[in-house]
């Protein structure tokens, strides 16, 4: 099959999938401009996406990659994660060619943001799927006649096996942010992060890809523009408290996030800002 584009209904929402190389494919809602799935041509599924997800636009759909603007976290007054994610985006690209297949799809200001954030902005969030890999990028553009600042996120949820099992490299030696223990500010000296508890660490100005080991679910991981990366596994208490993650999601879901969350980043008027994170499967 050529790689292609189609207009689909994904847990009764209407979405995009992309058919890219080699059987690899992806889906990306309108809702949230949320990537919902990406399957490698092996046939496996790279992506968690909670089985108790809401797909109403009620709350943020648990899983995939929630795009997180202009606020990460609650590290601000706006609402968590900001204003974007149960928004309805437009598309205003797809094409594809031989080895790839693209969508763009945007959002801006309205009336309901600009009550809670009074910047006028154009996002766009671009998918590209090609055989082994997604590349993911976020284009912020100051629309309006001020500057703004913000921070942000592609809040990627990871499907892994057991996360007892696997160990993320790539992070030593940068300081991190412990929001798992009052914030308090720590520098990695493991060569590899594994996880064994709540774990929700900001690591800033990350200067290197890291490698997810996990076994037939490995993957590289690579961000450009964006400083800093959240890793985030609610473990065993925090999600029995989250009404939309079955008691066992904790096990199969490692959030490795491209973030500008420590550092918040300065738009002046008419310029845009871009932020990439691309995966590959190894
Ligand atoms: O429940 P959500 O609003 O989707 O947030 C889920 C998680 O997102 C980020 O990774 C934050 O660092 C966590 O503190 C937060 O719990």
């Amino acid at each position: 099959m050529k790689p292609g584009i189609e207009d689909i209904e994904f847990h009764g929402i209407p979405a995009l999938r992309l058919h890219g190389p080699q059987g690899s494919s992806a889906v990306i809602a309108r809702l949230g401009a949320q990537v919902l799935s990406w399957i490698t041509p092996d046939g496996r599924e790279r992506l968690y996406l909670s089985e108790r997800a809401v797909f109403d636009g009620s709350v943020a759909i648990r899983g995939g990659v929630p795009v997180c603007f202009p606020q990460f976290s609650d590290r601000g007054e706006l609402p968590r994660h900001g204003l974007v994610r149960t928004r309805q985006w437009e598309v205003s690209a797809r094409r594809s060619g031989d080895d790839y297949a693209l969508v763009t799809l945007s959002t801006g200001d309205d009336a309901a943001s600009r009550a809670l954030w009074p910047h006028a902005f154009n996002l766009e969030l671009t998918l590209m799927l090609e055989a082994d890999r997604i590349d993911l990028e976020l284009c912020v553009a100051n629309t309006g006649e001020l500057p703004f600042e913000f921070t942000a996120a592609l809040h990627t949820y990871l499907r892994v096996v057991q996360v007892e099992d696997v160990a993320l490299e790539g992070l030593y030696g940068h300081d991190y942010r412990d929001a798992a223990n009052a914030d308090a500010v720590q520098r990695d000296s493991g060569t590899e992060l594994t996880v064994d508890g709540e774990t929700d660490r900001i690591y800033r100005r990350v200067r290197r890809p890291q490698l997810l080991r996990a076994g037939n679910l490995s993957l590289g991981i690579q961000q450009q523009g964006f400083p800093d990366t959240v890793v985030w596994n609610p473990w065993v208490d925090k999600c029995a408290k989250l009404a939309d993650l079955p008691a066992d999601g904790w096990r199969h879901l490692l959030c490795v996030e491209a973030a500008a969350a420590d550092t918040r980043q300065q738009l002046a008027a008419g310029d845009e800002w871009y932020g990439r994170q691309t995966l590959v499967a190894v």
